[in-house]
């Protein structure tokens, strides 16, 4: 069986008399491929930002790569992740170029400074941003681009240290329809290789869920409703608890769908 790439046990996370996560128990194994999905302020960036060593419990024990949250060396444990966020992009220096942030994920820094690059990442930054359609936004600012083009480029930044874990929130939302399809299909790719780190993904809608996703997690108030492997997991009663209403939901063609069932 495959490595052990997160396991979260018994976490809360607490912030000024609220409880944003409740009681999370969370396994992934290496070879696996996680969607979190839940209604806004169920907790999922929170989660996200435990995953990504971002953000400490308030109690409960996070290991992620092997590495114990609160004992290991964040600074040399978040290299080894992938994090595309808004809550990255939102501490983007105005004039950080495309390409300057891409670089720092290997340092993972945001905002360049003194550090030396040599050829063979630039070459590395060039070629990411270039197979996620970004090629003519390298010497651009970070600030002036459209929602669309700074979540491209922020997947790129997050593939740049060849990170053993991938964590995306939301990659696709502010992405136009044609947009989100390209995005959708890049991902079911990365999904399906077996080099690809392992990932998890943040999103409101199971229309985003890439194929080749093994497993699910629906949240709701900070607290888990359903986990486990995908066909389990998006049945109308769970995908219903967990939005709050009452709702359909069908897979064709590899692709998940959802709707409201009329009352
Ligand atoms: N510092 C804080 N103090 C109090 N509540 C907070 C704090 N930070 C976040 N929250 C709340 O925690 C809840 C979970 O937030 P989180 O961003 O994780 O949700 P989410 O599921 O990602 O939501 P969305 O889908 O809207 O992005 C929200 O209700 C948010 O308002």
């Amino acid at each position: 069986m495959a490595g052990e790439v997160l396991k979260l046990k018994g976490v809360e996370i607490r912030r000024e008399g609220s409880t944003l996560l409740r009681n999370i128990d969370w396994t992934v194994q290496e070879d696996e491929r996680w969607v979190i999905i839940g209604p806004n302020g169920a907790g999922k960036t929170t989660l996200l930002q435990v995953a990504g060593a971002m953000l400490f419990p308030t109690s409960g024990s996070v290991e992620i790569l092997g590495e114990r949250l609160g004992q290991a060396d964040v600074f040399e444990l978040r290299p080894r992740i992938g994090l595309s966020s808004s809550a990255v992009a939102d501490k983007v220096p105005a004039d950080e170029k495309v390409i300057d942030l891409v670089l720092t994920a290997s340092y993972a820094i945001i905002g360049r400074w003194k550090e030396e690059y040599d050829s063979t990442d630039v070459t590395r930054a060039v070629e990411l941003l270039d197979a996620l359609g970004c090629a003519h936004l390298i010497r651009r600012r970070f600030s002036t681009l459209s929602e669309g083009e700074r979540k491209r480029v922020s997947i790129a930044r997050a593939l740049m240290p060849d990170p053993e874990l991938l964590l995306l929130d939301e990659p696709a939302a502010g992405l136009d329809l044609g947009g989100r399809e390209d995005l959708v299909a890049r991902l079911t790719s990365l999904a399906v290789d077996r080099l690809a780190p392992t990932m998890a993904l943040v999103t409101h809608h199971v229309e985003e869920v890439p194929e080749g996703f093994t497993h699910a997690m629906l949240l709701r108030r900070g607290s888990v409703v359903a986990t486990g492997k995908v066909d389990e997991v998006f049945t109308d009663q769970h995908l219903s608890k967990c939005f709050g209403l009452p709702l359909q939901v069908e897979r064709q063609e590899g692709r998940w769908h959802a709707r409201a069932i009329a009352t």
